[in-house]
């Protein structure tokens, strides 16, 4: 599945134009926030925002939420300044935008290098352009190069309905085959994905079916703009006690001696196999890693 070793449930979009918002961040419950450099923050406030990066990190503590900067492409007038800034602040990643194909992830990959950036800095990339989602394969391949940073891919559905004109309704039915190709794309190259914001904050009915769509879908996680998404985002994308009890049911069953030569057994009339085995105890092993 992902290659991630730290929960990835709730990431919260933080504009670095925003102080209030940037202090309140690293308080809230949430896995990671992302410090926006791109689409929050107006061209005018570009560098003032930037140059906030390197407050927010030295206040950072310890056993806080996972801290992504995300700058704008570098194409831009202003990627380049951003990356070499993202880069001083040692985030646990950058978020590239509008990711059009692999070159793009390998540009900003060489130039972390050339900075000689910290190895452990990792590369997430958006899916929101159409060019994106053609070469998802290609994007989600770098994934399994070790040199390459690539750890997580992040639909960016306000773009994609931008870029594509599909219209966006509360069930997101046009948008879903993208949805789950971004998740397909992930697993084949071993990466993280996390789903699109919901930009209607005050309506968290709809927002908790969102999260159930996303987590059905197989993502890991989904990213938020507003606080208030924080606990609902974690709910949904946690194990359920429901799911706790029956994958300790599968493991228990398979811990019998007379399973133990089997690779297919039923329990309470269901069949059970070796692979479903394997979903058990990974299920377990993400629940145990979100209670420590
Ligand atoms: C949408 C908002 C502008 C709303 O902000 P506001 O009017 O301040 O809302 P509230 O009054 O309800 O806020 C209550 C308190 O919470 C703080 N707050 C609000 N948002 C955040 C946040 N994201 N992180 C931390 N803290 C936040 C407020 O400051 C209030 O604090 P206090 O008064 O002390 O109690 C705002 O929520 C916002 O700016 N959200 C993030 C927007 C953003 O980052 N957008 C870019 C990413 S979305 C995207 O485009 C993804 C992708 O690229 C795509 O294409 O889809
Ligand atoms: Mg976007």
């Amino acid at each position: 599945m992902s290659n991630a070793h730290r929960p990835r449930r709730s990431v919260l979009y933080v504009p670095a134009s925003s102080e209030k918002a940037l202090a309140k961040a690293p308080t809230l419950p949430c896995d990671a926030v992302v410090v926006d450099l791109e689409d929050a923050v107006a061209p005018t406030a570009k560098a003032e925002a930037r140059a906030r990066l390197a407050g927010v990190f030295a206040a950072r503590r310890a056993g806080g939420p996972d801290l992504v900067i995300r700058v704008n492409a570098l194409s831009s007038p202003w990627g380049a300044d951003d990356l070499k800034a993202a880069a001083d602040c040692a985030p646990d990643a950058i978020l590239l935008p509008k990711v059009d194909g692999p070159k793009d992830v390998l540009a900003a990959d060489d130039m972390l290098d050339s900075l000689d950036a910290d190895p452990a800095i990792k590369l997430w990339s958006m899916i929101e352009t159409p060019k994106g989602l053609l070469n998802l394969g290609p994007i989600a391949e770098l994934g399994r190069d070790p040199a390459a940073r690539l750890a997580c891919l992040v639909a960016g559905t306000n773009d994609l309905v931008k870029e594509t004109g599909v219209r966006m309704t509360p069930d997101r039915r046009w948008l879903l085959g993208w949805l789950q190709q971004i998740v397909v794309a992930a697993r084949a190259g071993g990466l993280d994905a996390l789903d699109g914001v919901s930009n209607d904050f005050r309506d968290l009915e709809a927002f908790a079916r969102e999260c159930d769509q996303g987590r059905a879908m197989g993502f890991d996680g989904k990213t938020l703009i507003h606080p208030a998404q924080v606990e609902p985002a974690n709910r949904a994308f946690s194990p359920s006690p429901d799911e706790i009890t029956e994958a300790r049911a599968v493991v228990a069953a398979f811990a019998l001696p007379d399973n133990a030569g089997k690779g297919v057994i039923q329990i309470d009339g269901r069949m059970v196999e070796r692979l479903h085995l394997d979903q058990a105890e990974r299920l377990l092993a993400k629940a145990g890693n979100l209670a420590s």
